[in-house]
């Protein structure tokens, strides 16, 4: 079987900048895996390349071993980290529209997350605060059965109360074919979920290593590890 996602020698550039540097990468199956660095490390980049919004300068990315493209839209389930739903929507309507557009949306799981949440399917998102629009965005994606979730920034504008109901959210709504990767700042609030890390910086994979063998080996939590890693 291929691996779900591999990386290699995997390059991009913007102009003269380089984003990403030459990344050898493989994700399996099953896993809930944080991708953490500092602003400008390539997170965003490495993210945008694997939902096929960019395409490599250099080098290769495949998942289930084919290039990004339909195929692998069908198995990829992405949370952007800018909204791109339409304000006027109703979130009922936004069920429905991801209903016809993927095959594998569960619209059940998604109004049993709504009711948990507390959100009206009637509200249209422009009435909704950012936190909660984050909190529908994040339904609707987690609400697909993909082999692949592509978090980009996930809890950055949901209150503190909430973050560990998404978390849960998350844990609770992929099964154990499919692997979660969440890209975040919040180490401390996520770190609890997270299987394994990966550590990018100046467009470098620095480490990816389980949590429990960071904890056992440094003696420390990620967040901890990685503020001493990326001191300034
Ligand atoms: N469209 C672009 N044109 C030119 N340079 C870009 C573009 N997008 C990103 N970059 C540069 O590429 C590098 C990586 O950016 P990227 O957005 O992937 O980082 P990031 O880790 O997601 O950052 P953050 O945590 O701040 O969101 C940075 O130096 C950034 O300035």
């Amino acid at each position: 079987m291929n691996p779900l996602l591999e990386c290699n020698a995997l390059s991009k550039r913007y102009g003269n900048v380089t984003a990403l540097s030459d990344i050898n990468l493989t994700l399996e199956r099953g896993k809930i895996v944080g991708l953490l660095g500092p602003n400008g490390s390539g997170k965003t980049t490495l993210i945008k390349l694997i939902n096929g919004l960019l395409v490599p300068s250099k080098g290769q990315l495949l998942i289930n071993g084919t290039a990004p493209g339909t195929e692998t839209k069908k198995v990829v389930s992405y949370l952007p980290d800018k909204t791109y739903l339409n304000n006027w929507m109703k979130v009922k309507d936004l069920l429905n529209f991801f209903e016809d557009f993927y095959y594998n949306f569960d619209k059940k799981r998604a109004y049993d997350m709504l009711e948990k949440l507390h959100i009206n399917p009637n509200d249209s998102l422009k009435t909704m605060s950012k936190g909660t629009k984050e909190k529908v965005q994040l339904i609707l994606v987690m609400s697909r059965n993909a082999d692949l979730y592509v978090l980009d920034e996930p809890i950055g504008g949901v209150d503190p109360a909430s973050r560990d109901y998404i978390l849960d959210t998350i844990i609770s709504n992929y099964n154990e074919n499919s692997t979660v990767l969440i890209s975040t700042h919040l180490i401390a609030d996520v770190e609890n979920v997270l299987d394994e890390v990966i550590f990018i910086q100046n467009g470098r994979i620095n480490l990816q290593s389980s949590v429990d063998d960071i904890r056992m080996k440094e003696g420390k939590s990620v967040d901890a590890y990685f503020r001493e890693v990326y001191k300034c």
